[in-house]
């Protein structure tokens, strides 16, 4: 008989502290068939987050807007930013991201794979090499035609977004990582529903802007307007 041992965790230190969650590395040990000697060793992401300050309900109530999570008691409880409530949002907050990086990897979309979430914390695919993750696109510096690969990367990552009816709500080149050329979309807690929210639309335009700033300091010339409209084509 075979019996399974649980993998082993190990915490190796902080990746980045962020606003709403901080981002650890995490060694994951997975016991080989006799359950004692470690086997496969594999570096992990695990994200914690921490529940919003109050100030931040408004926002947060306008992505989770259409998702039936308003009125009940927990969202009073979220609302009133009571501890309770914190963890509450904490762990919503984990979950739809979970939910958004199963989605989209099903899809084909270049995220993280999500291995697991439990409460407050997500665990995914770590992106980088050893220890060391991978920079974020807002610290890329090149000629256009050496960006222009990474633009185009972006633009068709927004495209499937929009063939999928969503958008990311938060894209900009701090949410994208550069993996040894591939761009990786981080972030994804806020994932929208275009149509059906109705801030969506405006959250669509947002990233566009976003992004189309960036890549135009960096020489590429980026319509906004136009990556919009091309978006909200691929949508109907
Ligand atoms: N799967 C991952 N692999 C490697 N690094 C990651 C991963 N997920 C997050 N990071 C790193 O952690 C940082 C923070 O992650 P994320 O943006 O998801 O959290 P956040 O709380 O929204 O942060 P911020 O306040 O900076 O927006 C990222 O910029 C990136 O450097």
């Amino acid at each position: 008989m075979v019996t399974s041992a649980a993998a082993i965790d190990t915490e190796l230190g902080i990746v980045k502290t962020g606003k709403e969650a901080d981002v650890f590395l995490i060694e994951r040990a997975v016991p080989d068939s006799d359950g004692r000697t470690p086997g496969e060793r594999v570096i992990l992401a695990a994200k914690r987050y921490r529940g919003p300050e109050t100030s931040d309900f408004h926002r947060s109530s306008r992505y989770t807007e259409g998702r039936g999570m308003r009125n009940t008691r927990d969202s009073r409880a979220v609302a009133r930013g009571s501890s309770y409530g914190r963890s509450v949002s904490a762990s919503r907050w984990a979950y739809a991201e979970f939910e958004a990086l199963r989605t989209l990897y099903v899809r084909g979309l270049p995220v993280p794979y999500p291995v697991q979430v439990n409460g407050s914390e997500l665990l995914m695919e770590f992106i980088g090499d050893g220890q060391i993750a991978a920079p974020r696109l807002a610290t890329q510096r090149g000629t256009a035609s050496e960006l222009y690969p990474l633009y185009a990367q972006v633009v068709e990552i927004m495209r499937q977004l929009a063939r999928a009816g969503v958008a990311h709500g938060d894209l900009s080149p701090y949410n994208l990582l550069v993996h040894h050329g591939r761009v990786v979309v981080i972030d994804l807690p806020q994932l929208v529903e275009v149509v059906s929210n109705p801030g969506g639309m405006d959250m669509l335009y947002r990233d566009c802007v976003n992004v189309c700033t960036w890549f135009t300091r960096q020489g590429l010339g980026c319509d906004a307007d136009a990556v919009f409209a091309e978006l909200v084509a691929e949508m109907f």
